[in-house]
């Protein structure tokens, strides 16, 4: 029953819910593995969405990601502030401190957060703060204000995580450079896979993992990367095949530096949903030996997280 404090809340037109029922991998993922960037929506009728938010999604349950946790063989959980509940970290903090030790989170904080918000963050798990630079989903913030906030949580060891595309990467690689901790990019910062992966779009990435030890690169995302598919559905154990080359020379060549994660419930994909099961079925495409699986999904997300 509706009360007049609780508007409906009302999805994105065309908003696609997560896969209902995902297969079970076929690739057993290694003893302690770590799904390192997944999300927890809501549920909205106790964690309400941001009134500056540029999407409604479903709600998404920290219930809902254990089970998915538990269902595809990952020990542990990085829950990720997503935009659509903007600064406001309650959602991620009922999910960290329900989890313990099973998951860390990384959060969206503003300049104005307090020494004790950030300890209280900090309490419940969270060892990194978001800046997300995709026009789509964040308004525009000076990049002095996101330096004043990497210095005031570079105290507690926390790291940066960036969002952005990588048509944006030239204006952006001095400041992601520059910053005083580690720098973790998600999704490979989008690449163009219509490109060749030694092509110049791809080759300022390299470079900047090249000669900037302070960044890391998760090599998630290919349902969100790919154009040609075939997507992880209907038993498809090869999914993405256009993104692999991209994550895997990145697997590969910087094996201490990359982390993988489902991004679970998958927000704003137009195309189809992915099976998770079928999705971590790509691992072993892009990490093709044992000791990458064990560096991808185990030793980085265990340095990064839980030292
Ligand atoms: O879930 C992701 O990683 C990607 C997103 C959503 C997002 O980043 C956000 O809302 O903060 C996207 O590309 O729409």
């Amino acid at each position: 029953m509706l009360t007049n404090h609780e508007p409906p809340v009302t999805k994105t037109p065309g908003w696609l819910d997560f896969y209902p029922a995902p297969s079970r991998p076929r690739f057993v993922l290694p003893p302690g593995a770590v799904d390192a960037h997944c999300h927890v929506f809501g549920p909205a009728a106790q964690f309400p969405y941001a009134p500056e938010r540029k999407y409604t999604p479903c709600d998404a349950s920290k219930e809902q990601l254990f089970a998915l946790r538990d269902h595809l063989g990952f020990a542990k959980n990085v829950i990720v502030q997503a935009t659509c509940h903007g600064s406001d970290n309650r959602a991620l903090a009922d999910a960290l401190q329900a989890a313990g030790e099973q998951a860390r989170g990384v959060a969206t904080v503003r300049r104005d957060i307090s020494d004790a918000e950030l300890q209280a963050l900090h309490a419940a798990g969270v060892r990194g703060t978001r800046f997300n630079f995709v026009k789509r989903l964040a308004d525009f913030t000076p990049r002095e204000v996101l330096s004043e906030i990497a210095h005031r949580i570079a105290p507690l060891g926390w790291h940066v995580v960036v969002y952005f595309e990588a048509q944006d990467l030239p204006e952006l690689y001095d400041f992601f450079t520059s910053l005083p901790t580690t720098v973790v990019v998600d999704h490979m910062g989008r690449p163009d896979v219509s490109q060749p992966v030694d092509g110049p779009g791809f080759a300022l990435f390299l470079k900047m993992m090249r000669e900037h030890p302070h960044i890391w690169s998760k090599v998630s995302c290919p349902e969100r990367l790919s154009l040609s598919g075939p997507p992880a559905l209907h038993g498809e154990t090869h999914a993405y095949r256009d993104v692999i080359p991209f994550a895997r020379t990145l697997v590969e060549q910087f094996p201490d530096r990359v982390l993988w994660g489902t991004d679970w419930p998958h927000p704003n994909l137009k195309d189809h949903m992915p099976d998770d099961g079928l999705l971590v079925d790509y691992i072993p495409h892009i990490a093709p030996s044992a000791e990458l699986q064990q560096k991808l999904l185990v030793d980085n997300p265990l340095r990064l997280y839980w030292s």
